[in-house]
């Protein structure tokens, strides 16, 4: 869960600043609903918008917080609803957000979602609470492939699709090709599919209207007992666990005792509201609506995602509604302090972290080279970097990082199933019946010119074709089974880089596959470096290996001494590189008597220091563990 809510005050733009004095007004004024009334179930609409990254959501929910007089509008309205620093410096959205407008007598509940592969967790998640949702799709480039994995997940769901072309005001905008695409693609009718300028606001009142008149109203019983569903929360310093609920069945007031129906565990409702995107306090909350409960959580662990929630007295009548899946961890990274001082200090700021990302899981680890640490487990890449950067910005700690690895497993001879969430669990080959890897299904999208550079690439990352179709006549999607460990790296950089950015990628987990893997241990000066270690699969050793010690190679500093740098399988070395010695004298080219240039170049190479780490006694900057495993570009 991605949100400090401490944080946000700091970073709230000025129209919001205003919204927050605005908002208990603007709903007193709604005639029979906010504050003190009553907006009858039919009159909701829970909805949410999906699209490929970068398509426009989070443009299109300022639009329509504007257009709902939820916010006034202002040139600066940008990304209302992406609130966390790390999601405005990267123009992503990481985590979904709620916000409850109203409009033309009707309680609109927009949830904002992310777009990037590594949080569709999120979207799921998101998805839950509505009852149907905008397709956004750019102008300019078409139906990508997380457009189709978003429009899947809607669909399945059994939910309402309205499809909007945006971006139409850019002058390369194709919108003819555009809506033929998702006609073909997603069986669209041409007339049902609305134009809009997310960023000028045309075609969106209309995109509003159609929201009221084709989602349908939330279909829960309000005469029924409570059934709240948990489906996001976050920790706030001094109120506890903020749960995000949308309320199935009955209706829940301030005060009323309630239970889990996952932990057994009981609570009164000390507050609840909604979310405009702000928290406006209300007595209750009905059927049909979205907002936040406060229970008196100390701990987000307690706030199970897709939990049911009941009043204490009906709790042995309540059927739970089903649950969401967890979200699962796809890549482990050692954390290590860069100098053990710092752990405590470091062990605090991650349990922190956590409080607001229960999808990391964490585990004490201890490295040889690197002291104690922890193996955490994140969803993708982009996911470990936007945490170590949260770590960084927000908590000022300085981490160093392990080669992240994918979890395999191994079917031991005495019928266990071992996880291998570490090289350093490796088992004894002779123990073990076989090795299992992790396998995704992915879907490509891209102009035809670049399919045969794509299809080698999927062959050479040992992919397994499933399905290739001409969406039109020069649009190519290509599915392929793939192991997580090839693609979770850099395979999309590769994606891009082959075509120019025009192909897009996304994939979803697709269980297990037997495969032949090795541990390969890298060796400094004859001293085995744990942390270096990594899994690979058998037939890969050898190249790894040797590309490995070359970018150690190029990483390691020249110091003093020869550097031998070794790739070892088994006690049996495959690959061997050096590093010639070298008196470094930062101070030999000034001439002179200049002190305070001397002075400064000292200054220098100390705070260079600061990101190398010793290992026995040679120095290795902190970004060489992390670029061991990532391949050359093609
Ligand atoms: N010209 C033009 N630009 C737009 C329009 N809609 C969005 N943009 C721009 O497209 C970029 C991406 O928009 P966002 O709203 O951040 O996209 P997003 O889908 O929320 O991105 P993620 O949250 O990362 O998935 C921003 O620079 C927007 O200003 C539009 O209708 N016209």
């Amino acid at each position: 869960m991605w949100r400090v809510v401490p944080k946000r005050s700091f970073i709230l733009s000025p129209s919001v600043v205003r919204l927050l004095s605005d908002a208990p007004i603007a709903l007193q004024c709604e005639k029979g609903g906010g504050v003190g009334g009553e907006i009858g179930t039919d009159n909701i609409r829970n909805f949410g918008i999906v699209a490929h990254v970068d398509h426009g959501k989070s443009t299109l929910a300022d639009r329509l917080l504007e257009l709902t007089g939820t916010v006034r509008a202002s040139p600066d309205n940008k990304q209302l609803l992406d609130r966390l620093p790390v999601e405005r410096e990267r123009g992503i959205t990481v985590k979904a957000q709620t916000a409850t407008m109203l409009y033309s007598n009707h309680m609109l509940n927009l949830i904002d979602t992310p777009g990037h592969v590594d949080f569709s967790y999120e979207v799921s998640r998101s998805l839950s609470a509505c009852d149907g949702v905008i397709l956004l799709v750019d102008a300019r480039q078409g139906v990508k492939a997380q457009t189709v994995a978003n429009y899947l997940l809607a669909a399945d769901a059994g939910l309402t699709v309205i499809p909007a072309v945006n971006k139409i005001d850019l002058h390369n905008a194709d919108v003819p090709e555009t809506i033929s695409q998702m006609c073909v693609g997603f069986g669209f009718e041409e007339d049902e599919i609305h134009k809009i300028s997310a960023k000028l606001g045309t075609g969106v009142p209309d995109l509003l209207n159609t929201v009221i008149s084709n989602i349908p109203p939330p279909a829960g019983r309000p005469d029924s007992p409570l059934r709240l569903l948990l489906f996001d929360s976050w920790y706030d310093k001094y109120r506890g666990v903020v749960c995000v609920v949308t309320v199935r069945d009955g209706k829940v007031s301030r005060g009323d005792l309630v239970t889990s129906i996952h932990s057994s565990k009981k609570y009164e409702v000390a507050d609840l509201g909604l979310l405009r995107p702000q928290q406006v306090p209300q007595n209750s909350l009905s059927t049909g609506q979205v907002g936040y409960v406060i229970l008196g959580m100390k701990d987000s662990r307690e706030a199970l995602i897709g939990d049911t929630i009941c009043h204490t007295k009906c709790y042995s009548k309540v059927e739970p509604l089903p649950g969401l899946k967890p979200a699962k961890p796809m890549v482990f990274a050692g954390v290590y302090p860069m100098d053990q001082s710092e752990y405590t200090g470091l062990r605090a700021s991650i349990e922190r972290l956590i409080l607001n990302d229960s999808s990391v899981s964490s585990q004490r680890d201890t490295s040889v080279a690197l002291g104690q640490g922890w193996r955490l487990g994140f969803l993708g890449l982009l996911h470990m970097d936007v945490f170590i950067q949260r770590l960084e910005e927000e908590f000022n700690a300085s981490v160093l990082l392990t080669t992240p690895s994918v979890p395999y497993q191994a079917l031991m001879r005495d019928g266990s199933i071992l996880q291998i969430l570490n090289p350093s669990h490796f088992p004894d080959k002779n123990k073990v019946t076989e090795f299992r890897e992790p396998i995704v299904k992915g879907t490509l999208i891209f102009p035809d010119q670049y399919l045969g550079k794509l299809l080698a690439l999927c062959e050479e990352r040992r992919g397994d074709q499933q399905q290739l179709v001409y969406l039109t006549s020069s649009r190519v999607m290509l599915k392929y089974i793939l192991p997580l460990s090839e693609v979770v790296f850099d395979f999309f950089d590769q994606v891009k880089s082959i075509s120019s950015g025009y192909a897009s990628f996304d994939y979803e987990d697709a269980g297990y596959q037997k495969t032949k893997l090795v541990k390969l241990d890298i060796l400094l000066n004859g001293q085995q470096v744990d942390a270096l270690s990594c899994v690979v699969h058998a037939d890969s050793a050898y190249s790894i290996g040797r590309s490995i010690c070359s970018k150690l190679k190029d990483t390691i500093r020249r110091q003093l001494f020869e550097v031998a740098v070794q790739a070892a399988v088994g006690g049996r070395v495959i690959a061997r590189e050096s590093v010639k010695a070298l008196r470094k004298d930062v101070t030999a080219k000034c001439y002179g008597g200049d002190i305070t240039r001397k002075m400064k170049l000292l200054r220098q190479q100390r705070e260079g220091k600061k990101r190398l780490k010793r290992i026995g006694n040679v120095e290795l900057d902190r970004d060489a563990f992390l670029s061991v495993l990532k391949k050359d570009k093609k």
